[in-house]
């Protein structure tokens, strides 16, 4: 498996644009499943869950044509199969929606439980909750989740649990459906948005999308579109969160500052220096890291896909910091990791106390999930001497170009492939 090399201690200086936003592009391209005609779909990040989705979309039979590096055809005119199998479900969480997707087009979806990030327990409880009131039939049968309709019909829908994925695979299958359907306590994510954009595009009729109440009403045809996805909030927030860590000055182009408004407001709370501009925002830091407490909370609250990163920063900051995870059971396993490298940190349930320390020093750790993978990587890049970092597909699966992108900024750090890689990866 690949690893990454990083001799820590060069401050980020420099300009990076952002790539297309990964949780948009993993609903965006199975929406393209429901459309009648072909989807354009623009700014796509070259990341590995996106090939993965498009890898589904191709098995099934969808046509696929590679425009450019960041730009996708879709004909899903011609489906042959609505069956998502183990082996390309488990690899990412996002395989759920082709369940949502393949019920709106066909009525009928067969896909294996999703894959992704391990927080805990990550049930799917409210996704199929939403399935059956809209009059489908969903079973749960080795692993398998099976679910079929004679016909979809509108209806309102609450939300037990505010939920992301469960909002998204609601409004992929109440697109086509009869009537209206009204989701309520539904999730505000900047992805969601984007989503609904999408189908409104191609003739769907959602409202309230950015809210917490999402208003379907169903249609028979979408139409083809073209469409370009928006830029990914957490790429932004990470190399925001790096530029200071490293007490650097990086200029963040292709970005939409309100979507960065949490992730802004608390580094000026740590001393960070940050300037908006219309699609670009420069974050830089010439003093010390100052401590804060950090609540992660659904959005517009600080992004829980932003916590480990902005722990880093705590690990460094001067005075004692809290940091309270209010979205998932266990996002902290990337703690032992950190304290390897010198951090003082004390996790009890769903809080992590960090007392700050002067410096962290390189030491061997392997990335514990996607954004976990991030921050030690910010981590290695602050600390003193060499860093390796181990399991680096986890990082793979959500940022595109990193390496390059760093390196552009005066980073030090080099991607070896360790013997035997490829095998180990195809097991
Ligand atoms: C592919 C994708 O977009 N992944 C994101 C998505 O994950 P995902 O969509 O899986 O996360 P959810 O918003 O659904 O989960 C939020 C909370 O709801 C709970 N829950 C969720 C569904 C359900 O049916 N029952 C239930 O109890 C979860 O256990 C969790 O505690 O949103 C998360 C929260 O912003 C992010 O961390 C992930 O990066
Ligand atoms: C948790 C994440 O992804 P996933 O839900 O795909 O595991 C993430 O993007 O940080």
């Amino acid at each position: 498996m690949d690893k990454f090399v990083i001799t820590g201690g060069n401050p980020l200086i420099g300009e990076v644009s952002i790539s297309g936003a990964k949780n948009a592009a993993v609903a965006i391209i199975p929406a393209a499943l429901l459309s009648d005609g072909v989807c354009r779909i623009e700014n796509i990040p070259n990341i590995s869950d996106v090939s993965m989705i498009i890898r589904i979309l191709h098995e099934l039979g969808a046509g696929i044509k590679m425009i450019n590096k960041s730009t996708i055809e879709i004909d899903a005119r011609h489906i042959t199969t609505t069956e998502v199998p183990y082996e390309m479900a488990r690899r990412m969480r996002a395989s759920y929606y082709m369940i949502g997707a393949l019920l709106g087009r066909f009525k009928q979806a067969r896909v294996s439980m999703p894959g992704g990030c391990d927080f805990g327990v990550r049930p799917i409880d409210q996704h199929l909750k939403g399935f059956a009131a809209l009059g489908a039939e969903v079973s749960l049968d080795q692993g398998m989740v099976d679910a079929h309709a004679d016909e979809l019909v509108g209806n309102q829908i609450y939300l037990d649990v505010l939920s992301v994925g469960a909002t998204i695979n609601i409004m992929l299958a109440a697109t086509k459906a009869k009537g209206l359907t009204i989701l309520e306590n539904a999730a505000r994510e900047p992805h969601i948005v984007d989503l609904a954009n999408f189908l409104n595009s191609m003739g769907a009729d959602i409202r309230g999308a950015g809210t917490d109440v999402i208003k379907i009403r169903g249609v028979d045809h979408l139409n083809g579109t073209t469409y370009s996805i928006i830029p990914d909030q957490i790429e932004a927030g990470t190399y925001m969160a790096a530029a200071a860590a490293t007490k650097g000055d990086v200029l963040i182009k292709n970005v939409i500052p309100k979507h960065l408004e949490s992730i802004t407001a608390k580094l000026l709370e740590m001393g960070v220096q940050v300037e908006e501009y219309d699609d670009s925002i420069r974050v830089s830091r010439s003093g010390d890291l100052m401590r804060c407490n950090i609540k992660t909370m659904p959005h517009p609250g600080f992004p829980t896909d932003m916590q480990p990163q902005f722990a880093v920063l705590l690990a460094m900051a001067k005075g004692t910091s809290i940091v309270t995870e209010g979205v998932w059971d266990n996002r902290f396993r990337y703690v032992e990791e950190l304290r390897r490298m010198g951090a003082s940190v004390q996790v009890d349930g769903k809080v992590a106390v960090f007392e700050g320390v002067e410096e962290l020093r390189a030491a061997p750790i392997k990335a514990t999930d996607l954004r976990a993978g991030a921050a030690l990587m910010i981590a290695a890049l602050a600390a003193n001497g060499v860093t390796e970092l181990e399991e680096i597909y986890h990082i793979d699966r959500g940022y595109e170009d990193i390496e390059e992108k760093l390196r552009a900024l005066g980073a030090d750090i080099r991607r070896v492939t360790m013997p035997g890689a490829a095998v180990a990866k195809a097991q």
